[in-house]
């Protein structure tokens, strides 16, 4: 598959001393949602301002569509649309007004018909003659993405896409940036949710301490890492695990009416069906089985966990 970033051994430490990025290394590819991932202060702005051309590296370099965005940075930046976390836009203008000023600043011909097509896509046609300032919340966010997309970007970032807005801003938010996915577009994400990656994400980065921790597919991700429980209901309740059980990784509900059985995601043999002749075997009847897999979250807090530069205790895990 092409690659339309290319991130090489970039290091960012600002002049305050602090070190915000560590030799990462990134590949985006074309057509992809691709969700970074990481907690407060992670590293996750640093890398997209130096990926966009806002902040300078202070090693490693970034090709943008195959043009290195220091060296040549007007043809680098004119692949990027970004949406930056803030709603910075002229409060005073029309959405038509904006937008098309946008474009300007690339040094693009107007077009009115790419400004048409880009106003009806995000269901700013009928606002277009507004003032900014007298639209919701989520159709300035909207306005947001029309001007990232005015130059006809290759790539487009979302800083944040959903921060602090409802469910039903966040669930639309969702469906348009699949639409332009859909269209063509490769989107690269930051969020704070997990459960936004999980949603919409192709490929998930988690950064933690200005190092990738990790890159996956989603999926590989959560099969990989992702723990399974089989959950056994008895018949009757338990006071305690018996002995025969106790070499087990088995944990008993409070009420004494569950078992919980954990296993691992990637093991041919789950072990369940030895389980579940031990059980027999001791006289413990069951109603009911249920597996659950592990989240995106409960990978997310381990891997983050692990990643610590502070943790001396290496074997220490979250469940
Ligand atoms: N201009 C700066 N000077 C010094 N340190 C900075 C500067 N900008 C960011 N940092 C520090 O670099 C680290 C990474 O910040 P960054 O904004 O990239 O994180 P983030 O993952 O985007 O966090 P958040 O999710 O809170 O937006 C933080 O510890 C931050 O305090």
């Amino acid at each position: 598959m092409d690659t339309v970033i290319s991130v090489r051994n970039l290091n960012k430490t600002y002049d305050s001393g602090f070190q915000a990025l560590k030799h990462l290394d990134l590949d985006i590819r074309k057509g992809e949602i691709f969700a970074l991932l990481g907690p407060n202060g992670a590293g996750k702005t640093t890398l997209i301002s130096i990926i966009c051309g806002i902040v300078r590296p202070s090693a490693g370099t970034v090709l943008a569509g195959g043009f290195d965005i220091q060296h040549q940075y007007r043809a680098a930046r004119g692949k990027i649309g970004l949406v930056p976390q803030e709603l910075t836009t002229d409060a005073f203008e029309t959405v038509w007004a904006t937008v098309t000023f946008s474009r300007g600043l690339f040094g693009k011909p107007r077009d009115p018909a790419h400004i048409e097509r880009i106003l009806k896509d995000l269901s700013l046609w009928d606002k277009r003659n507004d003032k900014i300032m007298a639209l919701s919340g989520g159709m300035k966010r909207r306005v947001m993405i029309a001007k990232a997309l005015s130059h006809e970007p290759e790539i487009l970032f979302l800083d944040e896409p959903t921060a602090g807005v409802d469910v039903e801003l966040r669930r639309d938010m969702w469906q348009l940036v699949e639409q332009l996915r859909d269209r063509g577009v490769t989107i690269i994400l930051t969020t704070h949710y997990i459960q936004e990656a999980e949603e919409l994400a192709d490929r998930i980065g988690v950064i933690n301490h200005g190092r990738l921790v990790l890159v996956d597919e989603k999926n590989a991700l959560m099969q990989k890492l992702g723990k399974r429980e089989l959950h056994v209901q008895l018949a009757a309740p338990l006071t305690c695990i018996p002995e025969a059980l106790s070499a087990l990784p088995l944990s008993l509900s409070e009420d004494g009416l569950e078992i919980t059985f954990t296993f691992d995601a990637r093991d041919e043999q789950s072990g369940i069906a030895p389980l579940l002749r031990q059980l027999e075997d001791n006289g413990i009847e069951f109603r009911d089985l249920r597996t659950r897999e592990s989240s995106l979250e409960d990978i997310f807090v381990h891997l983050v966990h692990e990643s610590r530069p502070d943790e001396t205790a290496p074997g220490r895990e979250s469940a």
